[in-house]
């Protein structure tokens, strides 16, 4: 795929601490992707993890499991960053539709564990460096760290699947910052407790010390792991939400699918739009330069540090299970799936405030 051919971009799938994230479709190939715009006009301090995470997701494209990466370009002042296009969402938007069963943890929690195993086998740490709640204390005290820390986190994100919210959420994030290090690991809170067994408890045990590997052959995750049906009602759930709310970073008006709207997303780009006054060597200071799309990849690439570290293939939500990218929702489900998501509709719509329909 020609990263540095056309784009249509379609709706705004979401925004996060750098920049934000459309649906587009590549016209030369038909594919839908995903588009992360970073502007780097305010980008200035982030710039050194931008790079990090270009860098490792340039190395990482061999895992059904982990977010597939196409290339970046650079369109007027902003870096569009060009992946695989998750029809499910992340994780984090599933959860906006309410907290999930022990049995839809361990299906998820299964596949993020095989993204975390192919990572670590190419040597790489996924280590989300900005979102303080599910770090690692090793990490938080600057010590040595290795891929346990991913491991660390995976723990956090299935309390955080358990209960709506990761713990110390009730904190400001630099008060959780010095609580995480010195208080024991966290469990479930006393109200999501009772509601899971003691083969989820002592897996999130187990997350705190053991490594991926290891984890796989844990017994809570044998007996839920092959149940791909439950993310596709997940997903259900989440988008029958969206039926009715917006999704994240949209106003309630905004139609799902909008066009671009000028000044927000860039869709005219010819090439001047690949002369901005911006060094890409170091993508740090500004001197006037005059790049083609190739040489900035190059750039970017080359001066990223080859010791890598700072993965930031987004959030430990974002390995993205197995198959979302190519699943249709749309298609006829088995009866017994149909009802479960019935059911979930049912709850959501309880939980809204509304009755079901028929
Ligand atoms: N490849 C993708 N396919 C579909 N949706 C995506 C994709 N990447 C991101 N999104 C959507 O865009 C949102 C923002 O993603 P982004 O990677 O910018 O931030 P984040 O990782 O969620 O947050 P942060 O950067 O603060 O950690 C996500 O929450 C998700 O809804």
């Amino acid at each position: 795929m020609r990263i540095d051919s056309e784009y249509t971009l379609l709706e705004k799938l979401g925004s996060g601490s750098f920049g934000v994230v459309y649906k587009a479709i590549h016209e030369e190939t038909g594919r839908t992707v995903a588009i992360k715009q970073i502007d780097l006009d305010s980008a200035d301090e982030d710039l050194d993890h931008i790079r990090q995470e270009i860098q490792v997701l340039a190395q990482c494209c061999n895992s059904p499991f982990v977010t597939r990466y196409y290339g970046a370009t650079v369109r007027g002042f902003r870096l569009w960053i060009v992946m695989e296009y998750m029809n499910g969402g992340s994780c984090l938007d599933l959860l906006r539709a309410g907290s999930f069963t022990e049995e839809q943890i361990g299906c998820v929690v299964y596949q993020l564990l095989q993204g975390l195993v192919y990572l670590h086998s190419e040597s790489k740490i996924h280590r989300d460096i900005k979102c303080k709640y599910w770090m690692a204390p090793e990490v938080i005290q600057r010590a040595q760290y290795n891929e346990k820390a991913d491991i660390w986190s995976l723990g956090i994100t299935a309390i955080e699947m358990a209960q709506g919210l990761p713990p110390y959420a009730n904190l400001h994030p630099m008060k959780a910052l010095f609580q995480i290090p010195k208080n024991p690991p966290p469990e479930l809170d006393d109200v999501a407790k009772p509601r899971f067994t003691d083969a989820f408890h002592d897996f999130l045990r187990c997350c705190l010390v053991k490594d991926a590997h290891q984890l796989l052959t844990h017994s809570f995750l044998r007996t839920h792991s092959r149940q791909g049906d439950l993310v596709r009602t997940m997903v259900l759930r989440y988008q029958a939400m969206r039926g009715n709310s917006p999704p994240h970073g949209q106003s309630k008006d905004t139609p799902d699918r909008q066009p671009p709207v000028a000044g927000d997303a860039d869709t005219s780009h010819t090439e001047d739009d690949f002369q901005w006054d911006f060094d890409l060597g170091t993508l740090s200071t500004r001197t006037a330069l005059n790049v083609t799309t190739e040489s900035l990849k190059r750039t970017l690439l080359a001066e990223i540090p080859a010791s890598v570290s700072p993965m930031a293939v987004p959030s430990p939500l974002r390995v993205s299970p197995a198959g979302w990218a190519s699943i249709d929702y749309s298609e006829s489900l088995p009866a017994s799936t149909a009802k479960a998501i019935d059911a979930m509709r049912k709850r959501w719509l309880h939980q809204c405030g509304q009755t079901a329909g028929p």
